[in-house]
């Protein structure tokens, strides 16, 4: 046997399934939730031997969301998500950091009562981590799909010998949006805090003239900083969903920025952080 070192380990479920119901009468509140627990804490033993004394099953990991939904619901996942952090390194000595990440489907009501119909793409989300100095809580959203289809241009970088990339001077811009901010505090009203820096994000890329995306990232973490000034930092991932004008002249036709094709792959991946002014890091609260 070679000499080693557990170096790291955490264990934990993901993809906890999570459907809950609301019923207020007749009118009922449909939340859908992704849940995925993650435990670090004294677990070397059964790693190197096998001896399960400390580890709490992923089994019962699970049914403590379920039954958690059950007894304090689900209505906001930043409250349900600080809830089962607590709770774990509360009630499980061996449990020295618990990280829940949620995720919320969103589904639009299409009768008063009780119908709904599942907008495709768009979640929310939400990571908290929980240890016994410190609670840290990350709200975000993913699968924010934006376009404009002028406003755009992309000129002035540099031209090797493999080059081939013609300047851009009025281009479609595409992105699917995955952002993540992180709050000073573990209060707060999030609805509404989540709603303001979504609006922050939309109108920005909406309202930028841009010369890039990297540029477009910048001003969309820049606006989601002045509309919520409960958010300490923001990081944001842009995939640059190319939109190529088709080469119609084959058919004798012309192009005048009118017909693309969008491609999926490969695609551009623009990416940035952005701190508020004399705000403190804090890199334990991300992934
Ligand atoms: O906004 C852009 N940024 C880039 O870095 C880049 N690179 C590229 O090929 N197209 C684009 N567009």
């Amino acid at each position: 046997m070679t000499d080693s070192l557990l170096q790291h380990h955490q264990y934990g479920k993901r993809a906890i399934r999570l459907v809950h119901v609301t019923r207020d009468g007749d009118r009922h509140e449909l939340t859908d939730l992704d849940v995925d627990v993650t435990l670090t804490g004294e677990f070397e033993e059964t790693y190197l031997t096998g001896a399960n004394a400390g580890v709490l099953p992923t089994d019962s990991q699970k049914n403590t969301v379920y039954a958690f939904a059950r007894q304090h619901g689900v209505q906001r996942i930043e409250d349900f998500a600080l809830l089962l952090a607590r709770h774990f390194v509360r009630a499980h000595e061996t449990v020295k950091r618990a990280r829940i990440g949620i995720s919320r489907h969103h589904w639009d009501r299409i009768t008063p009562q009780h119908s709904f119909v599942r907008s495709e793409g768009e979640l929310r989300t939400v990571t908290v981590t929980h240890d016994a100095g410190k609670t840290w809580v990350v709200g975000g959203l993913t699968g924010l799909r934006l376009l404009n289809s002028t406003g755009s241009e992309f000129k002035d970088f540099p031209r090797d010998e493999y080059t081939t990339l013609p300047e851009a001077g009025d281009r479609i811009l595409a992105t699917s949006v995955s952002a993540g901010w992180r709050y000073e505090g573990t209060r707060g009203d999030w609805d509404a805090w989540h709603g303001k820096i979504r609006a922050a994000l939309v109108t920005a890329f909406t309202e930028t003239y841009s010369r890039s995306l990297q540029q477009t990232l910048y001003a969309m973490g820049e606006k989601a900083l002045a509309a919520c000034p409960a958010i300490a930092e923001i990081r944001l991932a842009l995939p640059n969903q190319h939109h190529i004008a088709v080469d119609l002249s084959p058919f004798g036709l012309d192009n005048p920025n009118s017909v693309f094709v969008a491609t999926e792959q490969p695609y551009g991946l623009i990416e940035g952080a952005l701190m508020r002014e004399g705000a403190v890091g804090a890199d334990a609260a991300w992934w």
